[in-house]
C-alpha cells in the first residue's frame, strides 16, 4: 500500500526556508536545515521533484497540520546524475563534487560498467575516482590492476593522469589508507558507486559507523507501508558538515541514454584526444577513411577501449524502444 499524501495548503505569506535534500524515498524527501534539523517534505506538484543533494526552498506545515513540510522550489543545480535500469532512466542525485567508483579484485569487475561510469561522470562534469579494493588478495588484485592499465595511462596534455586510480584494502584499513581516504574525500560531496561485493557497505560502515542509527528513524517513518526500499542518502562525515558521502543502494549503473552518440568520443579522453585529426568533421570513428582515431587503435588507444566506444555508440544511436 502506498502512502497517499498531499502537500499541505500553503499559509499565505509564510516564510520559505532553505534546506538540503539528504534523503529521498520515492517522491518523499528528508530536508535538512542549516541548523542540522531534519524533516520529511513532499513536493508540491510535479515540477518540484527534488533529488538528494538539491538545495530547496520549503514551507513548514501550517499550525495543526503536523511536522511535515512541502518543497516549493528546487534551486538551480550544478549537475544532475541519472541512474538507469532496463525500463527507464531517472535522476537521483544533484550537486555532487566527485564519484568514487569502487571496484574490487574480486568479484572480477566489468570494464564496460567502469567505462560507462567514467563517461557519465565526465558528461556531468564530475571528477571520477577509481578505487580498486581488496589489495590483500595479491594475485587477483595484480590482475585487476593490470586491467586498469589503459585507465591509469590516460593523461592530459600536461602529462597529468586524467583519472585518479587508488588501491584499497577496506577490510584492514591501516593508518596510511585512512589518511588517503580522508584526503580524497575532504570538503567534497562524493557519490559512491560500485557493483555488488566490491565493498561499498564496508566503506560506508568504516567512514560512518553511526550511519544506521542516524538515518534509521526517518527512513523507517518513510518506508512504512511502502514497497520501495531504494533510498539515496546523504551522510555527513564531519561535524562541520563539509564532507559528505552519498550512498544509493543497488546503484550499479549510470544512465547514458541522455548522451548524444557524437558526444561520446569527447567523454572518452583517450579516444577524443585524436578526434581532431580526422578527415571528416562528423567522423564517428567507426569506419571512416582518414580517421585519426582508428589509426591509433592498437597503439595509444587499446583495442578494448575502442570496442567499448563502438558498443556504446551503437547503443546511443539506436532508436529507444519503450
Ligand atoms: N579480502 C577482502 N575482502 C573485503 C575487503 N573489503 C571488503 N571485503 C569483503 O567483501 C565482501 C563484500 O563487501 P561488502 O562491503 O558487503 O560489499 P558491497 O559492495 O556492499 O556488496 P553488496 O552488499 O552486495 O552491495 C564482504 O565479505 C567483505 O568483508 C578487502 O579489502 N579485502
Ligand atoms: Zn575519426
Amino acid at each position: 500500500m502506498s502512502r497517499k499524501y498531499r502537500a499541505p495548503t500553503p499559509v499565505p505569506n509564510a516564510a520559505l526556508e532553505s534546506g538540503l535534500i539528504v534523503g529521498s524515498h520515492g517522491r518523499h524527501c528528508v530536508v535538512e536545515s542549516a541548523d542540522g534539523s531534519r524533516r520529511i517534505c513532499h513536493p508540491r506538484g510535479k515540477k518540484n521533484q527534488a533529488v538528494v543533494g538539491d538545495q530547496v526552498l520549503w514551507l513548514p506545515a501550517p499550525p495543526g497540520q503536523g511536522e511535515e513540510g512541502s518543497i516549493e522550489q528546487v534551486q538551480p543545480r550544478r549537475n544532475l546524475l541519472y541512474r538507469q535500469d532496463e525500463i527507464r532512466t531517472k535522476s537521483f542525485a544533484a550537486n555532487i563534487d566527485q564519484v568514487l567508483i569502487l571496484i574490487a579484485a574480486e568479484p572480477v569487475f566489468s570494464e564496460s560498467q567502469l567505462a560507462r561510469a567514467l563517461i557519465a561522470a565526465e558528461d556531468a562534469g564530475i571528477a571520477p575516482i577509481v578505487a580498486l579494493n581488496k589489495s590483500d588478495l595479491a594475485q587477483p588484485f595484480a590482475q585487476a590492476w593490470e586491467r586498469l592499465a589503459a585507465y591509469r595511462a590516460i593523461a592530459d596534455e600536461a602529462g597529468q593522469p586524467h583519472y585518479r586510480v587508488l588501491g584499497l584494502n577496506l577490510a584492514r584499513p591501516g593508518a596510511e589508507q585512512a589518511a588517503l581516504l580522508r584526503d580524497v574525500l575532504a570538503d567534497k560531496a562524493t557519490l559512491v558507486l560500485g557493483p555488488s561485493g566490491s565493498g561499498k557497505s564496508t566503506l560506508i560502515n568504516l567512514l560512518i559507523p553511526q550511519a544506521q542509527a542516524a538515518t534509521g528513524e526517518i527512513s523507517q517513518a518513510l518506508n512504512s507501508g511502502r514497497h520501495t526500499t531504494t533510498t539515496t542518502t546523504w551522510y555527513w562525515l564531519d561535524a562541520a558538515r563539509r564532507t559528505a558521502l552519498i550512498d544509493s543502494p543497488g546503484f550499479q549503473e549510470f544512465g547514458l541514454r541522455h548522451i548524444a552518440p557524437t558526444a561520446l568520443a569527447h567523454h572518452m579522453p583517450d579516444i577524443g584526444q585524436h578526434a581532431q585529426g580526422c578527415k571528416f568533421y562528423n567522423c564517428t570513428h567507426l569506419h571512416e577513411p582518414g580517421c585519426a582515431v582508428l589509426a591509433e587503435v592498437g597503439h595509444s588507444i587499446s583495442a578494448q577501449r575502442h570496442r567499448l566506444y563502438a558498443e556504446f555508440f551503437q547503443e546511443l544511436a539506436a532508436p529507444v524502444n519503450y
